[in-house]
């Protein structure tokens, strides 16, 4: 689609570059808070390259990341000097809860508009081919056809993978969080609930934070009185409450802990049957959660296939600090998983 016009001067890779990260690092925040629609980040660009906005959706029914990019360049009264948009998945092309980006790009004083991912839902999907045609086209690019901006294709693809799971699937991307001390048990000390570092606590709050939704097993609930809540890190503020499921076919969930829980924010919903909770995730309109449960659990998870990916954090290793692995169930190692992006750009 690329349609290159004469005078139309394209900055340096290396600004598109730095203008990406700083859109993906703003929407990579927003993770958490924007279900059930994804997080998206926007850049503006000048004619020279330099970076005039960055934007990112804050949430569900709120403005666009191009719209608050472009809002952001018009109160600092330099809207008229934007010439190239950086987003992160292709402008949304249809009237949902806020107006199409793609006619405000075509509206504005942009001229290239560079595409992280493609959007995977089909109601909103076209944005692309509606900029490059019809009246006052703009120039399309898409991330993927540059090698040189490869990596970024992937962070784009991990920013969106949450949200393209529950609309391509109808569930969400389901990562496993597990913790393993030197002697590889996930069983804490007598009288604690936790023993990885403050590091890898900061990271599973951090997940917490950017997860749609927690599962955990009755055995946790029993054995630790778990608060699952995000102390480490500042909660996305005002976020909707945030589900908390706990596998227990039993019926043995204390009522004084579903109590606590839902006064600390939580929609707190047992769930009998572990096949059948993907889908109950989906309708919930929860893209990306997480799984924090002991190992009798995360053995079903891990037999039943229900995982994307999974971190596991091995305390206890050379020079006291921790070591952590990912693994993607699906897909090559070129991919990157969510979680990289929260190591990488989490705050
Ligand atoms: N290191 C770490 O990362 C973590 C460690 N832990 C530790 O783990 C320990 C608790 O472990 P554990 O007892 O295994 O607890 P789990 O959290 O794994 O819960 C186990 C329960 O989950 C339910 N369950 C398991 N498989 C299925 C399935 N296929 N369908 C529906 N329900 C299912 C069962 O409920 P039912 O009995 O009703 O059948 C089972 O008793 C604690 O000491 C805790 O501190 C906990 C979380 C993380
Ligand atoms: N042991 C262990 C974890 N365990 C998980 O954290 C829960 C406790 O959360 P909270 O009540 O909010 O402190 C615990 O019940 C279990 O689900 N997590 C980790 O990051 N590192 C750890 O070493
Ligand atoms: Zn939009």
């Amino acid at each position: 689609m690329e349609t290159q016009r004469a005078g139309s001067a394209s900055p340096p890779l290396a600004a598109i570059k730095e203008g990406f990260q700083q859109a993906i690092k703003e929407a990579t925040r927003k993770m958490g808070a924007t279900a059930p629609n994804p997080a998206v980040g926007c850049a503006l660009l000048d004619g020279e390259g330099r970076l005039l906005a960055v934007g990112a959706h804050p949430a569900a029914g709120q403005p666009h990341a191009e719209v608050m990019a472009l809002e952001q360049a018009r109160q600092k009264g330099v809207l008229e000097q934007a010439r190239t948009a950086l987003v992160t998945l292709e402008p949304c092309n249809h009237h949902g809860r806020t107006p199409p980006c793609s006619e405000k790009l075509k509206n504005s004083p942009v001229q290239t508009v560079w595409i992280g991912a493609r959007d995977p839902n089909p109601q909103a999907m076209g944005g692309a081919e509606y900029l490059a045609e019809g009246a006052s086209p703009k120039i399309v690019r898409f991330l993927a056809d540059e090698p040189e901006l490869r990596s970024l294709v992937q962070e784009c693809k991990a920013l969106l993978a949450p949200f393209a799971s529950r609309v391509t699937r109808g569930r969400p991307w389901l990562t496993v969080k597990q913790a393993l001390d030197g002697q590889g048990s996930m069983i804490p000390p007598q009288g604690r609930k936790t023993f990885t570092s403050p590091a890898s606590l900061r990271l599973a709050h951090q997940l917490r934070r950017a997860c749609d939704a927690v599962v955990t097993g009755i055995g946790t609930v029993l054995a630790d009185d778990p608060s699952f809540t995000v102390r480490h890190v500042s909660d996305h503020e005002g976020r909707a409450p945030r589900p908390l499921i706990v596998l227990d076919r039993q019926g043995r969930l204390p009522a004084a802990w579903r109590q606590a829980r839902e006064a600390d924010g939580f929609h707190v919903e047992q769930c009998h049957d572990l096949s059948a909770l993907p889908a109950l995730l989906g309708q919930m309109g929860v893209n990306w959660c997480l799984i924090e449960a002991g190992p009798a659990l995360l053995e079903s998870v891990r037999e039943a296939g229900l995982w994307d990916d999974w971190l596991t954090i091995h305390h206890g290793g050379k020079g006291g600090e921790d070591h952590l692995s990912i693994i993607l169930r699906e897909g090559n190692s070129e991919n990157e998983s969510p979680v990289q992006l929260l190591r990488r750009y989490g705050e």
